[in-house]
Formats: structure tokens, sequence, C-alpha cells
């Protein structure tokens, strides 16, 4: 086992001179090579190309699936297209200016090809668009990682780099294989102990990589190589260190860096859309024996966290704050919901149907609110789906955040009396309030408006008072 495998995500690729400095350049020698890179599409394309992440805002995808403006993604399409060539142009001159835009242009014109002959072929009732929807999903969602890829590759090669763009996405490939058949077949030829591999983040699959993985898919194409071809480590390069809380929040003097933490806590912040890492892809890696290693992309020299499955913090404490806004809590008051869980199990079904995303729930005797993120429209359509099936329930929608303080072990007396004091001192209100038996997590649902000093009163309390130094827990590996 000699070689890394490194993914770096879309906002520290669209700072490409110093992913070209701080990464690629930065080593030397014997130490260059035995480096596979796996890239996203640079910060903010994939959301243009399908939806926004995080306020579900229509891109190229969900103006094509919803149809009602019969053009409006071919409008998309282009500034999608206007974006990728402005970026182009911020990093090539000349022939390989061109060049770049070229590839990048085919593949968007190749994309629209396929969706306008897909759109008149439904216009005939034997074809019917929605069977199509996800393989046109994964199509666009391609060309994101494509396009980032590509550069990459080239910009190295004008650097005096040996390097190759491995190009996952199966374009114009006759069938898709099996993840990892794809995977295996497509390094089986390669040797990266004598170039740098520039890796697309989208992987072209018979289980479809979206439908299976959803969002944040590049770190299933990380964890995928990682494990099948034996990394000695697998390497996230992202924009911050892995913090106490989100630096743009509580400001990068007052965070400290998480020096090791372990998968149960990865996963916790992922529910709430922090992802230190896909909890899919964490599992593929932890499953291989390999542990990540998450690396600010501009301060190369830090060690880094590591994530190992093995790791407890000795000395209980809380960790990290997390948190996360635009959650709505739908509340259902049934009194005939008394000692069945027909509510639960069947409105947890819409929930995922609707493909909402379900961040906690919570129930009493005759109630029981779900947590929920997604885009309005959906949210709508649900609370609409629970008041048909139960027309004598009472159904309520809560805008809230979610805050939370999590730790690898918080399991000492008086850990949640603090927690919701910091709140009432800060003179916030908590409207509700989770703690699972396993003691990993604290979650206070607060109005929308109080998140931010939320975020920080908890931070101040729980974190900064504790005087860690720069680092929680020093890697010792
Ligand atoms: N505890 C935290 N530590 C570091 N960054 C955090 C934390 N919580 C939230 N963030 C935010 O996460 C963002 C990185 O998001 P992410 O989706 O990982 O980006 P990418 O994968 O494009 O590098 C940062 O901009 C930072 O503001
Ligand atoms: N760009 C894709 C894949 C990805 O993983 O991106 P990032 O590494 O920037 O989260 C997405 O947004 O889903």
């Amino acid at each position: 086992m000699t070689h890394t495998v490194e993914k770096i995500g879309g906002t520290s690729m669209s700072r490409f001179t110093e992913v070209l400095n701080n990464i690629w350049l930065r080593k030397k020698n014997n130490d260059l090579f035995n480096r596979i890179f796996v890239v996203s599409a640079y910060a903010g394309i994939t959301d243009l190309l399908l939806e926004h992440k995080k306020t579900g805002n229509a891109g190229v995808y969900s103006c094509f699936a919803e149809a009602e403006q019969e053009d409006a993604w071919i409008d998309r399409l282009n500034l999608v297209e206007e974006k990728l060539l402005a970026i182009n142009k911020q990093m090539f001159v000349g022939a390989d200016l061109e060049d770049a835009n070229r590839f990048i242009s085919r593949r968007i014109r190749d994309a629209e090809q396929c969706m306008q002959s897909l759109h008149s072929l439904c216009s005939y009732g034997h074809f019917q668009l929605e069977e199509h929807l996800s393989t046109v999903r994964e199509m666009l969602a391609s060309i994101g990682e494509a396009h980032s890829a590509y550069n990459s590759t080239k910009l190295l090669k004008n650097n005096q780099i040996p390097a190759r763009f491995v190009d996952l996405t199966g374009w114009k490939q006759e069938r898709p294989l099996a993840i990892d058949q794809m995977i295996t077949e497509t390094f089986k030829g390669l040797d990266p102990s004598k170039e740098l591999l520039i890796v697309t983040g989208y992987t072209q699959c018979s289980e479809q990589l979206m439908r299976t993985f959803d969002r944040g898919y590049s770190e299933m194409t990380f964890a995928k190589i990682a494990a099948l071809t034996g990394a000695r480590e697998a390497v996230i390069h992202k924009e911050f260190h892995l913090s106490s809380a989100d630096p743009r929040l509580v400001g990068e003097e007052n965070v400290v860096t998480i020096g090791m933490t372990n998968f149960d806590v990865a996963d916790q912040l992922s529910n709430l859309g922090m992802e230190a890492i896909h909890p899919r892809a964490a599992r593929e890696i932890r499953k291989g024996g390999i542990h990540i290693r998450i690396k600010n992309t501009f301060e190369p020299d830090h060690l880094g966290t590591i994530i190992d499955n093995n790791y407890c913090n000795p000395r209980p404490c809380v960790e990290i704050i997390a948190g996360r806004k635009d959650v709505v809590g739908i509340e259902v008051f049934d009194q005939d919901m008394l000692g069945s869980p027909e509510h639960d199990i069947h409105i947890s079904q819409t929930i995922k149907e609707l493909k909402l995303q379900l961040v906690n729930k919570e129930a009493d005797a005759n109630s029981i609110t779900f947590y929920v993120a997604g885009n309005r429209k959906k949210i709508n359509r649900i609370m609409r789906l629970i008041e048909e099936k139960y027309p004598l329930a009472e159904v309520k929608m809560h805008n809230v955040a979610i805050v939370s303080a999590v730790g690898s072990d918080i399991k000492i007396k008086g850990m949640l009396a603090r927690t919701v004091s910091a709140l009432s001192d800060a003179g916030i209100n908590v409207l509700a309030l989770h703690q699972s038996v396993r003691q990993v997590e604290m979650q206070c649902i607060v109005a929308e408006n109080d998140y931010e000093d939320a975020i920080r009163a908890l931070h101040f309390s729980l974190i900064e008072a504790e005087n860690h130094g720069d680092v929680i827990r020093k890697i010792a590996v």
C-alpha cells in the first residue's frame, strides 16, 4: 500500500492557484506521485446543473423535470456554459483556452441534444419522461466534474507535471458497468507512481451514483477508489480545518481545530448538512480499514484531522457545535395516534418518497413532530398529503433551526444543563430538546432567527470556556 487517494472539495477547487501550489506542486521528487486525486466540480456548479443543495432552488435539471416553462432549462444550461467558460478564462490563454472551451462546450451540446430528443420522444404517450429523469440528472451532474478534472490535468501539464485525466463519467460509453467494476477496470491500466491521476468525482455506473448516494457523491467515488485500490490513507482537502464550529459563524480566531475524531461524530455532522464526510462514503472507507485525514487546503503544513473508527476522546467534552437552518418542524396532533405507530410509519414513508431529508423527530402520547429539510414546494406538498390522510388531525408547520453540541464522549453529569443554560443566558428560547441515550450529541430546536446567536452562545460556553488551545486532541499517529 503505497499510494493515497485524495479528494478536493468544490470550494477549494475554485481557488485553483492555491490547489496547484499547496497540494500538487508542493510535493517534490519521490513524494510527487503515488497520489490519486478525485476532484469535485467548482463551487456552485452542481447547484446550477441540478438544484441548490441547501435551498433547493431550481437548476437545469429541476427546470427540465418540472417542465412548467418548456424552454427554461435551455436558458439555464446556457448560463452554466457561460460560467464554465468564465472559469476557463481565468485559468488558460490562447490554444489552451480554446481546447478547454471546446471540451466542455461539446459535452454541454451533447447533453442538450439528448435532452431535446428525449423531450420530443416523450411527446408520444409510449414514452414517459419520468422513466428517464434520473439518467438525465446523472448526465448533467457529470459535466461539472468532467470540467474540473479536465482543467486540472491541463493546468498540471502546463506546469511540467505528468498528469492524466481519468474520466469516470462514461460519456458515450456503450453500457454502464457496476460501480466497483467501472473503477477496477479503469484503474487496471494506470500507474500512479508515474503520473498524477486526476479523476472525475462523478462515476457513471449501473446503480446510478446519485440515485444511490445523492449529492456529495464525489465522496462516494473517492471512498470506492480508496477501498478498491487499497490506499494507505484517504485524504479530504477542504476550505477550512474541521473545526469546533463553522469558522464563518464563530470567527476563525475563536474556533479550535479538531485533531482527532471518529466516524460516529462525522455521521452526526453530515446529518446536519455539514458534510465532514458523506456517511455512506465513511462506511466504505471504514470497511476498508483505512483512516481519513481532513486537511485545510490553505494550510498545507498542518497535520489536519484524523477520523479513525477507534478514537474516543479520553476526556469527555463537547468537541463541535454544528447546526442547521431552514428546518421545518411538521407537528401532527391527533388523539387517534395514541398507542399506534401507524402515523409515524406512514408519514416517514411519505417523507422518503418526496425525498425530503428527515433530520430528527420527536413524539409524545398524541403528537409527533418531524424535523425535515427540503424545498418549500415539497414541504407544502407533504403538509397537504398529511391533512388529506388524517382529516381529524391538527397539522402545524414551525420554521426552526437546530443547534447541536457533539462529542465522541459527552457522558458527564450536567452537560445537558450547561447546554440549555448557555442558550437561556443568551436570551434564547429552547423550543424542543433531544439527546439520545448514546450521548454523542445534544440537539436544541430554536427559532430560525436565533440560529447564529445560538451557535455562538454554545461555542462560547462549551468550547471557548474549556481553553483547549489550538487543537482538540492533537494527532497521535
Ligand atoms: N465545524 C466546521 N468546520 C469547518 N467548516 C465548517 C464547519 N461547519 C460548517 N463549516 C462550513 O463548511 C463549509 C465547507 O463545506 P463543504 O461542503 O465541506 O465544502 P467543500 O466540500 O466544497 O470543500 C465551509 O465553508 C465552512 O463554512
Ligand atoms: N459537486 C457535487 C459532488 C460533490 O461531492 O461536491 P462537494 O465535494 O463540493 O461537496 C455536489 O455538489 O453534490
